[in-house]
Protein backbone atom coordinates (compact mmCIF):
# COMPACT_ATOMS: atom_id res chain seq x y z
CA UNK A 1 0.00 0.00 0.00
CA UNK A 2 1.18 3.37 -0.50
CA UNK A 3 0.90 6.22 2.04
CA UNK A 4 -2.77 7.58 0.78
CA UNK A 5 -4.27 3.95 1.13
CA UNK A 6 -2.48 3.65 4.49
CA UNK A 7 -4.52 7.40 5.55
CA UNK A 8 -7.70 6.36 4.04
CA UNK A 9 -7.91 2.86 6.44
CA UNK A 10 -6.66 4.76 9.37
CA UNK A 11 -9.35 7.49 8.54
CA UNK A 12 -12.55 4.43 8.12
CA UNK A 13 -10.98 2.98 11.32
CA UNK A 14 -11.39 6.10 13.27
CA UNK A 15 -14.20 6.66 12.33
CA UNK A 16 -15.24 3.21 12.96
CA UNK A 17 -14.21 3.32 16.74
CA UNK A 18 -15.83 6.77 17.11
CA UNK A 19 -19.48 5.89 15.44
CA UNK A 20 -19.53 2.38 17.68
CA UNK A 21 -17.58 3.51 20.40
CA UNK A 22 -15.03 0.23 20.00
CA UNK A 23 -11.58 -0.57 21.58
CA UNK A 24 -9.00 0.15 19.29
CA UNK A 25 -7.27 -3.03 18.82
CA UNK A 26 -10.82 -4.55 18.19
CA UNK A 27 -11.23 -1.80 15.14
CA UNK A 28 -7.66 -2.44 14.18
CA UNK A 29 -7.85 -6.38 13.78
CA UNK A 30 -11.28 -5.99 12.12
CA UNK A 31 -9.44 -4.06 9.34
CA UNK A 32 -6.51 -6.42 9.39
CA UNK A 33 -9.23 -9.62 8.57
CA UNK A 34 -11.11 -7.80 6.05
CA UNK A 35 -8.09 -6.32 3.97
CA UNK A 36 -5.97 -9.47 4.04
CA UNK A 37 -3.92 -8.12 1.31
CA UNK A 38 -2.29 -5.65 3.67
CA UNK A 39 0.94 -6.60 4.48
CA UNK A 40 2.64 -6.27 7.88
CA UNK A 41 4.74 -3.11 7.37
CA UNK A 42 1.23 -1.37 6.59
CA UNK A 43 -0.40 -2.94 8.92
CA UNK A 44 1.89 -1.02 11.52
CA UNK A 45 2.22 2.19 10.17
CA UNK A 46 -1.72 2.25 10.27
CA UNK A 47 -2.28 1.38 13.66
CA UNK A 48 0.61 4.16 14.32
CA UNK A 49 -1.35 6.92 12.33
CA UNK A 50 -4.79 5.30 14.67
CA UNK A 51 -2.77 5.55 18.13
CA UNK A 52 -1.13 8.84 17.29
CA UNK A 53 -4.43 10.79 15.92
CA UNK A 54 -6.34 9.21 19.48
CA UNK A 55 -3.03 9.95 21.66
CA UNK A 56 -3.44 14.00 20.24
CA UNK A 57 -6.70 13.81 19.42
CA UNK A 58 -8.40 17.33 21.47
CA UNK A 59 -4.74 19.28 20.53
CA UNK A 60 -4.77 17.81 16.93
CA UNK A 61 -8.23 18.81 15.86
CA UNK A 62 -7.61 22.31 17.67
CA UNK A 63 -4.13 23.23 15.34
CA UNK A 64 -5.64 21.55 12.40
CA UNK A 65 -9.29 23.72 12.63
CA UNK A 66 -10.84 20.30 11.72
CA UNK A 67 -12.18 17.86 14.20
CA UNK A 68 -12.59 14.77 12.60
CA UNK A 69 -11.32 11.48 11.74
CA UNK A 70 -9.65 12.75 8.51
CA UNK A 71 -8.50 16.27 10.44
CA UNK A 72 -6.77 14.17 12.94
CA UNK A 73 -4.95 11.97 10.76
CA UNK A 74 -3.67 14.49 8.55
CA UNK A 75 -2.32 15.68 11.62
CA UNK A 76 -0.89 12.47 12.66
CA UNK A 77 0.44 12.21 9.26
CA UNK A 78 2.63 15.15 9.40
CA UNK A 79 3.73 15.16 12.65
CA UNK A 80 4.40 11.32 13.13
CA UNK A 81 6.25 10.96 10.01
CA UNK A 82 7.97 14.54 9.68
CA UNK A 83 6.67 15.28 6.53
CA UNK A 84 5.88 19.28 5.36
CA UNK A 85 2.29 19.68 4.08
CA UNK A 86 4.02 19.94 0.54
CA UNK A 87 5.92 16.87 0.93
CA UNK A 88 2.86 15.19 1.95
CA UNK A 89 0.61 16.15 -0.76
CA UNK A 90 3.45 14.91 -3.30
CA UNK A 91 3.63 11.57 -1.53
CA UNK A 92 -0.54 11.53 -2.53
CA UNK A 93 -0.07 12.60 -6.19
CA UNK A 94 -1.63 9.99 -8.63
CA UNK A 95 -2.46 7.61 -5.70
CA UNK A 96 -6.51 6.72 -6.52
CA UNK A 97 -6.40 5.45 -3.13
CA UNK A 98 -5.58 8.63 -1.23
CA UNK A 99 -8.53 10.60 0.75
CA UNK A 100 -9.52 14.10 0.16
CA UNK A 101 -7.10 16.15 2.82
CA UNK A 102 -7.38 19.30 4.51
CA UNK A 103 -5.85 22.15 1.86
CA UNK A 104 -2.20 22.83 1.90
CA UNK A 105 -2.43 26.30 3.79
CA UNK A 106 -4.43 24.65 6.66
CA UNK A 107 -2.03 21.72 6.92
CA UNK A 108 0.30 24.47 7.17
CA UNK A 109 -1.05 26.37 9.42
CA UNK A 110 -1.43 23.07 12.07
CA UNK A 111 2.09 22.54 11.57
CA UNK A 112 3.18 26.54 12.62
CA UNK A 113 0.77 26.37 15.73
CA UNK A 114 1.30 24.84 19.27
CA UNK A 115 -1.41 24.10 21.24
CA UNK A 116 -0.23 26.17 23.84
CA UNK A 117 -3.43 28.99 23.04
CA UNK A 118 -5.94 26.29 23.27
CA UNK A 119 -7.97 25.77 26.73
CA UNK A 120 -5.72 23.61 28.81
CA UNK A 121 -7.77 20.30 29.40
CA UNK A 122 -7.60 20.80 24.82
CA UNK A 123 -3.72 21.15 25.14
CA UNK A 124 -3.37 18.20 27.59
CA UNK A 125 -5.31 16.02 25.28
CA UNK A 126 -8.00 14.94 28.05
CA UNK A 127 -11.80 15.07 28.76
CA UNK A 128 -12.56 17.94 30.74
CA UNK A 129 -13.91 16.54 33.38
CA UNK A 130 -10.80 14.76 34.30
CA UNK A 131 -8.78 18.67 33.73
CA UNK A 132 -9.85 18.92 38.04
CA UNK A 133 -8.74 15.86 39.38
CA UNK A 134 -5.09 16.03 37.28
CA UNK A 135 -4.83 19.68 38.43
CA UNK A 136 -5.23 18.26 41.89
CA UNK A 137 -2.15 16.02 41.69
CA UNK A 138 0.27 17.70 39.66
CA UNK A 139 -0.72 21.66 40.33
CA UNK A 140 0.98 24.05 37.56
CA UNK A 141 2.49 21.58 35.89
CA UNK A 142 -0.66 19.05 35.06
CA UNK A 143 -0.91 19.97 31.65
CA UNK A 144 2.58 18.83 30.83
CA UNK A 145 2.30 15.48 32.68
CA UNK A 146 -0.92 14.84 30.81
CA UNK A 147 0.62 15.91 27.75
CA UNK A 148 3.20 13.06 28.10
CA UNK A 149 0.89 11.01 28.83
CA UNK A 150 -0.13 11.17 25.04
CA UNK A 151 3.97 10.18 23.67
CA UNK A 152 4.81 7.53 22.14
CA UNK A 153 5.71 4.62 24.94
CA UNK A 154 8.83 2.69 24.57
CA UNK A 155 9.05 -1.48 24.54
CA UNK A 156 10.40 -2.43 28.27
CA UNK A 157 11.73 -5.89 29.15
CA UNK A 158 12.66 -7.23 32.89
CA UNK A 159 15.21 -9.73 32.73
CA UNK A 160 14.31 -12.48 34.48
CA UNK A 161 17.43 -13.00 37.29
CA UNK A 162 16.13 -16.57 37.56
CA UNK A 163 17.55 -17.48 34.23
CA UNK A 164 19.78 -14.88 32.89
CA UNK A 165 22.04 -11.61 33.54
CA UNK A 166 21.36 -8.08 32.04
CA UNK A 167 24.30 -7.73 29.98
CA UNK A 168 23.89 -11.19 28.48
CA UNK A 169 19.74 -10.23 27.41
CA UNK A 170 20.99 -7.05 26.26
CA UNK A 171 23.41 -9.05 23.65
CA UNK A 172 21.38 -11.20 22.43
CA UNK A 173 18.38 -8.38 21.58
CA UNK A 174 21.14 -5.96 19.85
CA UNK A 175 19.77 -5.51 16.62
CA UNK A 176 16.95 -3.82 18.18
CA UNK A 177 19.35 -1.17 20.34
CA UNK A 178 17.84 -2.30 23.66
CA UNK A 179 19.51 -0.62 26.27
CA UNK A 180 19.33 -0.77 30.31
CA UNK A 181 16.87 0.77 31.74
CA UNK A 182 17.90 4.14 33.45
CA UNK A 183 16.39 3.27 36.96
CA UNK A 184 14.79 -0.47 36.88
CA UNK A 185 18.04 -2.45 37.63
CA UNK A 186 16.15 -6.01 35.94
CA UNK A 187 15.00 -3.33 32.89
CA UNK A 188 15.68 -3.18 29.73
CA UNK A 189 14.45 -0.61 27.10
CA UNK A 190 13.91 -0.55 23.32
CA UNK A 191 13.05 3.24 22.49
CA UNK A 192 9.71 4.49 21.21
CA UNK A 193 8.75 3.71 17.74
CA UNK A 194 10.15 6.33 15.32
CA UNK A 195 8.28 7.16 12.42
CA UNK A 196 6.22 4.78 10.42
CA UNK A 197 8.13 1.60 11.67
CA UNK A 198 7.11 -1.00 14.55
CA UNK A 199 8.37 -2.61 17.87
CA UNK A 200 10.00 -5.94 17.23
CA UNK A 201 8.11 -8.83 18.01
CA UNK A 202 10.58 -10.22 21.24
CA UNK A 203 8.00 -12.65 22.04
CA UNK A 204 9.29 -14.68 19.04
CA UNK A 205 13.11 -14.20 20.02
CA UNK A 206 14.96 -17.61 21.58
CA UNK A 207 15.58 -15.83 24.68
CA UNK A 208 11.93 -14.70 25.62
CA UNK A 209 11.17 -18.54 24.64
CA UNK A 210 13.81 -19.38 27.20
CA UNK A 211 12.40 -17.43 29.98
CA UNK A 212 15.22 -14.81 29.88
CA UNK A 213 12.95 -11.57 29.77
CA UNK A 214 8.91 -10.52 29.96
CA UNK A 215 7.33 -7.79 28.79
CA UNK A 216 6.76 -5.50 31.55
CA UNK A 217 6.91 -1.33 31.60
CA UNK A 218 9.28 -0.41 33.96
CA UNK A 219 6.68 1.29 35.82
CA UNK A 220 5.26 -2.16 37.36
CA UNK A 221 9.05 -3.22 37.72
CA UNK A 222 9.69 -0.78 39.68
CA UNK A 223 6.14 -0.73 41.54
CA UNK A 224 6.93 -4.93 42.21
CA UNK A 225 10.37 -4.06 43.63
CA UNK A 226 8.59 -1.17 45.78
CA UNK A 227 7.10 -4.17 47.30
CA UNK A 228 10.69 -4.72 49.52
CA UNK A 229 10.24 -8.82 48.67
CA UNK A 230 13.10 -11.04 50.48
CA UNK A 231 13.90 -14.46 49.70
CA UNK A 232 11.97 -16.84 52.53
CA UNK A 233 8.53 -14.58 52.53
CA UNK A 234 5.17 -15.28 52.06
CA UNK A 235 3.45 -12.91 50.01
CA UNK A 236 0.36 -13.03 48.64
CA UNK A 237 -0.88 -11.43 45.13
CA UNK A 238 -4.64 -10.70 45.54
CA UNK A 239 -5.05 -9.17 41.87
CA UNK A 240 -2.58 -11.49 40.00
CA UNK A 241 -3.87 -11.10 36.25
CA UNK A 242 -1.41 -13.12 34.04
CA UNK A 243 1.00 -12.75 36.54
CA UNK A 244 3.54 -10.12 35.66
CA UNK A 245 4.30 -8.89 38.99
CA UNK A 246 3.92 -12.19 40.48
CA UNK A 247 6.96 -12.73 38.46
CA UNK A 248 8.60 -10.02 39.61
CA UNK A 249 8.28 -11.01 42.76
CA UNK A 250 9.79 -14.80 42.14
CA UNK A 251 12.91 -13.45 40.86
CA UNK A 252 13.28 -10.96 43.72
CA UNK A 253 12.87 -14.00 45.84
CA UNK A 254 14.98 -15.81 44.36
CA UNK A 255 12.43 -19.05 43.95
CA UNK A 256 12.45 -19.47 47.23
CA UNK A 257 9.48 -18.35 50.47
CA UNK A 258 5.98 -18.75 48.97
CA UNK A 259 3.89 -16.40 46.75
CA UNK A 260 0.03 -17.12 46.75
CA UNK A 261 -1.26 -15.79 43.38
CA UNK A 262 -4.77 -14.99 43.60
CA UNK A 263 -7.08 -13.35 40.67
CA UNK A 264 -10.70 -13.12 41.21
CA UNK A 265 -11.16 -13.89 37.14
CA UNK A 266 -10.46 -16.95 36.16
CA UNK A 267 -10.14 -15.82 32.33
CA UNK A 268 -7.38 -13.31 33.64
CA UNK A 269 -5.53 -15.53 35.84
CA UNK A 270 -4.90 -18.39 32.77
CA UNK A 271 -2.04 -17.21 31.24
CA UNK A 272 -0.03 -17.51 34.37
CA UNK A 273 0.85 -21.41 34.51
CA UNK A 274 2.37 -20.99 30.79
CA UNK A 275 4.33 -18.03 31.94
CA UNK A 276 5.82 -19.61 35.13
CA UNK A 277 6.63 -22.29 33.52
CA UNK A 278 8.58 -20.70 30.68
CA UNK A 279 10.15 -18.46 33.92
CA UNK A 280 11.42 -21.17 35.95
CA UNK A 281 9.04 -20.29 38.69
CA UNK A 282 8.99 -22.54 41.54
CA UNK A 283 7.84 -20.86 44.46
CA UNK A 284 4.20 -19.56 43.29
CA UNK A 285 0.91 -21.04 44.36
CA UNK A 286 -2.10 -20.34 42.42
CA UNK A 287 -5.89 -19.81 43.88
CA UNK A 288 -8.07 -19.76 41.08
CA UNK A 289 -11.16 -17.90 42.33
CA UNK A 290 -13.12 -21.07 43.65
CA UNK A 291 -10.50 -21.12 46.22
CA UNK A 292 -10.60 -21.22 50.06
CA UNK A 293 -7.59 -18.62 51.42
CA UNK A 294 -8.78 -18.50 55.04
CA UNK A 295 -5.33 -20.30 55.83
CA UNK A 296 -3.61 -17.58 54.86
CA UNK A 297 -5.45 -14.74 57.05
CA UNK A 298 -2.82 -12.90 59.48
CA UNK A 299 0.29 -14.67 57.43
CA UNK A 300 1.42 -13.22 55.06
CA UNK A 301 4.76 -10.86 54.56
CA UNK A 302 3.22 -8.50 51.98
CA UNK A 303 -0.21 -8.49 50.34
CA UNK A 304 0.16 -7.48 47.50
CA UNK A 305 -2.93 -5.08 45.49
CA UNK A 306 -2.39 -4.68 41.88
CA UNK A 307 -5.79 -2.82 42.03
CA UNK A 308 -8.30 -2.76 39.26
CA UNK A 309 -8.41 0.73 37.74
CA UNK A 310 -9.18 2.85 35.39
CA UNK A 311 -5.78 2.54 34.01
CA UNK A 312 -5.02 6.38 33.38
CA UNK A 313 -1.18 5.76 33.37
CA UNK A 314 -1.49 3.94 29.91
CA UNK A 315 -2.59 6.15 27.87
CA UNK A 316 0.63 5.70 25.91
CA UNK A 317 -0.59 2.35 25.07
CA UNK A 318 -4.36 2.57 25.30
CA UNK A 319 -5.23 5.94 24.03
CA UNK A 320 -8.94 4.66 23.09
CA UNK A 321 -9.12 4.13 27.01
CA UNK A 322 -8.80 7.75 27.58
CA UNK A 323 -11.72 9.20 25.55
CA UNK A 324 -14.10 6.33 26.91
CA UNK A 325 -13.19 6.74 30.45
CA UNK A 326 -16.75 7.73 32.55
CA UNK A 327 -17.21 9.23 35.89
CA UNK A 328 -19.32 6.26 35.95
CA UNK A 329 -16.62 3.96 35.24
CA UNK A 330 -14.34 5.64 37.70
CA UNK A 331 -16.62 5.16 40.57
CA UNK A 332 -17.24 1.82 39.84
CA UNK A 333 -13.58 1.28 40.32
CA UNK A 334 -13.29 3.27 43.26
CA UNK A 335 -15.76 1.00 44.81
CA UNK A 336 -14.00 -2.47 43.83
CA UNK A 337 -10.96 -0.88 45.44
CA UNK A 338 -12.43 -0.11 48.61
CA UNK A 339 -13.50 -3.80 48.55
CA UNK A 340 -10.25 -5.38 47.64
CA UNK A 341 -8.32 -3.57 50.24
CA UNK A 342 -10.45 -4.44 52.90
CA UNK A 343 -10.30 -8.03 52.09
CA UNK A 344 -6.58 -7.68 51.28
CA UNK A 345 -5.79 -6.23 54.93
CA UNK A 346 -6.74 -9.62 56.86
CA UNK A 347 -4.09 -11.27 55.59
CA UNK A 348 -1.41 -8.75 56.63
CA UNK A 349 0.64 -10.57 59.69
CA UNK A 350 1.13 -7.95 62.67
CA UNK A 351 4.58 -5.95 61.45
CA UNK A 352 3.87 -7.17 57.75
CA UNK A 353 2.81 -4.96 54.71
CA UNK A 354 0.09 -3.93 52.15
CA UNK A 355 1.60 -2.54 49.35
CA UNK A 356 -1.15 -0.94 47.06
CA UNK A 357 -0.69 -0.46 43.63
CA UNK A 358 -2.75 1.28 40.38
CA UNK A 359 -1.42 2.05 36.69
CA UNK A 360 -3.88 5.01 37.58
CA UNK A 361 -2.54 8.99 38.27
CA UNK A 362 -6.01 9.90 39.44
CA UNK A 363 -5.94 10.31 43.47
CA UNK A 364 -9.52 8.98 44.10
CA UNK A 365 -8.26 5.66 42.69
CA UNK A 366 -5.12 6.23 44.97
CA UNK A 367 -4.39 8.32 48.02
CA UNK A 368 -7.81 8.81 48.44
CA UNK A 369 -8.44 5.01 48.69
CA UNK A 370 -5.68 4.31 51.20
CA UNK A 371 -7.30 7.74 53.33
CA UNK A 372 -10.54 6.16 53.45
CA UNK A 373 -8.87 2.30 53.88
CA UNK A 374 -7.48 4.59 57.05
CA UNK A 375 -10.28 5.66 58.20
CA UNK A 376 -12.34 2.64 58.36
CA UNK A 377 -9.50 -0.21 60.12
CA UNK A 378 -7.68 0.12 62.94
CA UNK A 379 -3.98 -0.50 62.88
CA UNK A 380 -2.08 0.37 59.76
CA UNK A 381 0.20 2.77 59.32
CA UNK A 382 1.89 4.12 55.88
CA UNK A 383 5.38 3.66 55.38
CA UNK A 384 7.87 6.36 53.93
CA UNK A 385 8.55 4.89 50.38
CA UNK A 386 10.43 7.70 49.33
CA UNK A 387 13.72 7.19 50.81
CA UNK A 388 12.66 3.64 49.80
CA UNK A 389 12.88 4.86 46.39
CA UNK A 390 16.15 6.67 46.61
CA UNK A 391 17.87 3.09 47.77
CA UNK A 392 15.91 1.25 45.01
CA UNK A 393 17.09 3.14 42.07
CA UNK A 394 20.68 3.79 41.72
CA UNK A 395 21.81 7.71 41.35
CA UNK A 396 17.48 9.00 41.95
CA UNK A 397 17.00 11.86 44.16
CA UNK A 398 13.76 12.35 45.94
CA UNK A 399 12.94 14.88 43.62
CA UNK A 400 12.35 12.41 40.60
CA UNK A 401 9.20 11.24 41.41
CA UNK A 402 5.93 12.83 43.25
CA UNK A 403 5.36 12.18 46.66
CA UNK A 404 1.78 11.86 47.89
CA UNK A 405 1.61 12.19 51.49
CA UNK A 406 -0.60 9.82 52.77
CA UNK A 407 -1.75 9.36 56.55
CA UNK A 408 1.53 9.77 58.52
CA UNK A 409 3.69 8.36 55.57
CA UNK A 410 4.46 8.77 51.87
CA UNK A 411 3.74 7.03 48.68
CA UNK A 412 4.88 7.53 45.00
CA UNK A 413 3.31 8.33 41.84
CA UNK A 414 5.10 7.43 38.76
CA UNK A 415 4.78 9.25 35.20
CA UNK A 416 5.89 9.07 31.60
CA UNK A 417 6.80 13.44 32.53
CA UNK A 418 9.07 12.33 35.62
CA UNK A 419 9.81 8.66 35.55
CA UNK A 420 9.42 7.85 31.95
CA UNK A 421 7.34 4.96 32.32
CA UNK A 422 4.04 4.19 32.67
CA UNK A 423 2.03 6.01 35.30
CA UNK A 424 1.77 4.43 38.45
CA UNK A 425 1.01 4.68 42.26
CA UNK A 426 2.53 2.97 44.93
CA UNK A 427 1.69 3.06 48.59
CA UNK A 428 3.10 0.54 51.66
CA UNK A 429 1.33 0.28 54.47
CA UNK A 430 2.52 -1.37 57.48
CA UNK A 431 0.09 -3.49 60.09
CA UNK A 432 1.32 -2.80 63.84
CA UNK A 433 2.69 -5.64 65.55
C1 LIG B 1 -4.33 -4.47 37.30
S1 LIG B 1 -4.95 -6.07 37.06
C2 LIG B 1 -3.66 -7.10 37.64
C3 LIG B 1 -2.43 -7.13 36.81
C4 LIG B 1 -1.38 -8.13 37.29
N1 LIG B 1 -1.10 -8.02 38.70
C5 LIG B 1 -0.06 -7.99 36.54
O1 LIG B 1 0.91 -7.44 37.07
O2 LIG B 1 -0.02 -8.47 35.40
C6 LIG B 1 -6.17 -6.19 38.31
C7 LIG B 1 -6.75 -7.59 38.53
O3 LIG B 1 -7.56 -7.55 39.69
C8 LIG B 1 -8.54 -8.56 39.58
N2 LIG B 1 -9.55 -8.29 40.63
C9 LIG B 1 -10.45 -7.29 40.68
N3 LIG B 1 -11.13 -7.33 41.85
C10 LIG B 1 -10.63 -8.39 42.54
C11 LIG B 1 -10.91 -8.96 43.81
N4 LIG B 1 -11.83 -8.44 44.62
N5 LIG B 1 -10.20 -10.04 44.21
C12 LIG B 1 -9.23 -10.55 43.41
N6 LIG B 1 -8.94 -10.06 42.18
C13 LIG B 1 -9.62 -8.99 41.76
C14 LIG B 1 -8.98 -8.43 38.14
O4 LIG B 1 -9.56 -9.63 37.69
C15 LIG B 1 -7.66 -8.12 37.44
O5 LIG B 1 -7.08 -9.28 36.90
Amino acid sequence: MRLGGRLSAAIDILTDIEARHRPVAQSLKDWGISHRFAGSKDRSAIGNLVYDALRRKRSYAYRMGEDTPRGIVTAAALDGLGLDASELLAALEGDRFAPNLPDEDVMDRFLGRDASGAPDAVAADVPDWLAPKLQALFGDAWVREAAALSDRPPLDLRVNTLKAERAKVIEALKPFAAKASELSRTGIRIAPIAGDGRHPNVQVEAGFQKGWFEVQDEGSQLAAALCGAQPGNQVLDLCAGAGGKTLALAAAMENTGQIHSYDGDRQRLAPIYERLKRAGVRNVQVHDPRADLSDLEGAMDIVLVDAPCTGTGTWRRRPDAKWRLSEAALEKRVAEQDAVLDQAARFVKPGGRLVYVTCSVLPNENGDRISAFLERTNGFVVDELGEVWVGLVPGSHKDGIHRVSVGEGTALTMTPATTGTDGFFVCAIRKQP
